[in-house]
């Protein structure tokens, strides 16, 4: 294996398998950190984790097991995956994370931080982040139920993370071919954490190439688009990945604005719909009752708690974030794993958490990357089994996602 990542979510790790499989690298997924070792025909493992929301001392720990195993499959430069919209709280885990993996790789090499991710509008610019025409802060994530981004100044908020200076890697310097320079200078100056401007893949592909040998790289998916053509030795075909037939179900827990769309674009298409109140799922609705509904529906039925920011706050103030998020994501890995029981064979999951759940729950170890749905989203297979599906990050994918996901899984 010769790149070795980890992902602090799953639908972030697809993605970045995507970036690292279109750049012709034989790429699997790994759910947690595996048993045993990669198989022979593996380029670049992504060990990921669900670690993006829990306690920063225990992501640090998973991540340092993560990077154990990724050593021992003698991968010499680690990708450490965080979100384009750098998704931490205040305390972390970000900054936790990156520290860590620092101090176990005994490296003094310049640190990339770069988010940015052009073909989703995430780019970075004078260190702040935008989404598209808008600043981070205002670019709907603020909203977000688990970790509202209010803050695009990177530098700022990393610098909350982390005890080490932040340092900058400006867009001039990248554009005027100092970027490995001012990286080293930057690291030299004691600032090894670097936040780096990006507005284009053209600037990713020259920062990929600016880590050339530096042990640890870490970003949004974006980040991977330079680092194949680095690390790959030799040229050979994409590799093969056909689609899975059978019945499909979509699932959703993600209240993005992006999957909202999705979901009324799927309703208004004819789409068999259900949506799951958080009241209910505490008050005890059983996954059996939405499955009989939804092997008696044809087309992909989807069964959804995604919820505007207003209802969002409701149920949180009413039962509690923690509680909300527990039992929404439990139980939509409780109705993953009792579909795939009754025969479904393609499972679509919006949304981070809840596909980290859903994954989790169905007893894939490894998930080999296939073809691209939409920008950062992946068709997957578990290896070994007649399973496929399509892990979306609450942001991402057109607005004909989850019908265009059934066909990809498909194999059409
Ligand atoms: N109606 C709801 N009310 C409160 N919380 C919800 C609701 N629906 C989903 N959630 C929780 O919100 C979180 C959404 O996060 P996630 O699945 O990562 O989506 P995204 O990718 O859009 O961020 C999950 O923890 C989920 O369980
Ligand atoms: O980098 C990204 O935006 C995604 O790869 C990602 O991490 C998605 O996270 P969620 O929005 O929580 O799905």
């Amino acid at each position: 294996m010769k790149l070795g990542a980890i992902g602090d979510d799953f639908t972030g790790s697809s993605d970045l398998g995507l970036t690292l499989a279109q750049g012709g690298m034989r790429t699997v997924q790994y759910v947690g950190v595996p048993g045993k070792p990669a198989a022979a025909d593996v380029d670049a493992g992504i060990i990921a984790l669900k670690s993006r929301s829990i306690p920063a001392d225990e992501a640090v720990k998973q991540s340092l097991d993560a990077l154990r195993w990724l050593q021992e499959q003698g991968c010499k430069q680690i990708v450490f995956k965080y979100c384009s919209t750098f998704d931490s709280m205040p305390e972390g885990n970000i900054g936790p994370v990156i520290e860590a993996l620092i101090d176990a790789l005994e490296t003094d090499a310049p640190v990339i931080v770069c988010p940015a991710f052009p073909a989703t509008g995430r780019t970075v610019y004078q260190g702040h982040l935008f989404v598209h025409d808008k600043l981070l802060s205002e670019s709907g994530m603020e909203h977000h139920p688990l970790n509202p981004m209010t803050d695009p100044d990177l530098r700022r908020f990393l610098a909350r993370q982390t005890k080490r200076p932040v340092g900058h890697l400006a867009l001039a310097a990248i554009q005027s071919g100092q970027a490995r320079k001012t990286l080293l200078d930057e690291a030299e100056a004691g600032r090894q954490i670097i936040v780096c401007d990006a507005v284009s893949n053209q600037d990713l592909l020259i920062l990929g190439e600016a880590a050339r040998g530096f042990p640890l790289v870490t970003g949004g998916s974006g980040i991977g688009l330079g680092l194949p053509s680095v690390l790959r030795a030799d040229e050979r075909e994409p590799a093969k990945w056909s689609g899975v037939s059978g019945p499909a179900l979509a699932l959703s827990g993600s209240c993005s604005a992006a999957t909202r769309n999705q979901i009324a674009v799927h309703r208004a298409e004819g789409g068999a719909q259900r949506k799951v109140e958080v009241e209910e799922i505490i008050g005890g609705l059983t996954p059996a009752e939405l499955l009989d509904w939804a092997e008696s529906c044809g087309g992909l039925p989807l069964i959804y708690s995604s919820d505007d920011p207003h209802s969002v706050k409701a149920a949180q103030n009413r039962f509690g974030q923690d509680r909300c998020a527990e039992a929404v994501e439990g139980f939509f890995a409780n109705l993953a794993s009792q579909a795939l029981e009754r025969g479904f064979t393609r499972i679509i999951s919006a949304g981070g958490e809840t596909s980290g759940a859903v994954v989790r729950a169905v007893d894939a170890t490894a998930l080999r990357i296939g073809p691209m749905i939409d920008p950062g989203v992946p068709a997957v297979k578990i290896e070994g089994r007649k399973v496929a599906l399509a892990l979306k990050s609450g942001n991402f994918g057109a607005e004909d996602f989850f019908i265009k996901a059934a066909r990809v899984l498909e194999g059409k």
